[in-house]
């Protein structure tokens, strides 16, 4: 059974009918150009806007008989942004990633504090905890968010651009952590600009065009230089890096005529 079933999910007049289904132990990218509809999508299946129309199922589970507390437990999601003006330490920001899991009164048990401690551990924060989140940069904040997701310990993580504020160092220790997280079986979907790290890092991607579904399915097959000029409009070479033997992209904007523009 898929782990994150999507059934003919709408949000009109944004996003057309869309279905879609994924197993656990995958790390899958949701790629697009700017308003194609990825942010749309992740905050309908996470709830925040009501679809309108269709049905989301984990494990089985249709999310529209559950509580948000509830739904909690099986999904995480990190937006876009976070506010800036949130009066509490980074600790006890991502403390409340424990909401679902740890009613009051059990929020001293070994495996809370573990939890927490753990989530700001994997993304670089112990030294940060007790500073106030008014006082981080904007990547801190990101991998807050990012931490505060792990620390709710749901299935299924939704992250919305988990990378974009971040450092490269840290975009590589992140995407790292979270094969190393679909690898304890979790679901991670992310949305995701960078698309040679898409590449890389992703086992399938999704791709949004014009709020639709323009394909999804492994990254090998998936990436193809007609794809990357249809819906990103660039040129693509995919090759092998020599050295790191990543797969690397190496890409141009489209002129109107269809050629490449390399800026030379
Ligand atoms: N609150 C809103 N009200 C009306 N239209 C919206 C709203 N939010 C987004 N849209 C529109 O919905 C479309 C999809 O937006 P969305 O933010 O989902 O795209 P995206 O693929 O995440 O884009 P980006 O890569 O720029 O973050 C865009 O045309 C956008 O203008």
């Amino acid at each position: 059974m898929s782990l994150l079933m999507l059934r003919d999910v709408s949000q009109q007049p944004i996003l057309e009918p869309l279905t879609a289904s994924f197993q656990g132990g995958r790390v899958v990218g949701l790629i697009g150009p700017n308003g194609a509809g990825k942010s749309t999508l992740l905050k309908t299946i996470v709830g925040l806007l009501p679809a309108t129309g269709g049905d989301v199922e984990v494990d089985g589970i249709s999310l529209k008989k559950l509580s948000p507390r509830q739904r909690a437990r099986f999904i995480s999601y990190l937006p876009q942004s976070i506010a800036e003006d949130i009066p509490y330490t980074v600790a006890e920001f991502v403390q409340m990633g424990r909401y679902s899991r740890a009613p009051i009164w059990a929020s001293h048990t070994t495996h809370h504090h573990l939890a927490v401690k753990d989530a700001l551990a994997l993304m670089g924060l112990t030294a940060l905890a007790e500073v106030p989140l008014q006082h981080i940069s904007g990547g801190e904040r990101q991998r807050a968010g990012i931490a505060r997701c792990l620390a709710q310990e749901s299935p299924v993580l939704l992250l919305d651009e988990p990378i974009s504020n971040l450092d490269v160092f840290y975009q590589l220790d992140i995407l790292t952590e979270l094969r190393k997280l679909a690898a304890a079986g979790y679901l991670i979907v992310i949305a995701i600009h960078h698309l040679e790290f898409a590449l890389r890092f992703c086992d399938e991607v999704l791709v949004l065009k014009d709020g639709r579904l323009y394909t999804h399915g492994p990254v090998e097959r998936v990436f193809t230089r007609d794809m990357l000029a249809e819906v990103f409009r660039v040129s693509a070479q995919l090759f092998v890096d020599p050295t790191h033997h990543h797969p690397r992209l190496s890409l141009a904007p489209l002129g109107a005529n269809g050629s490449a523009n390399t800026g030379k």
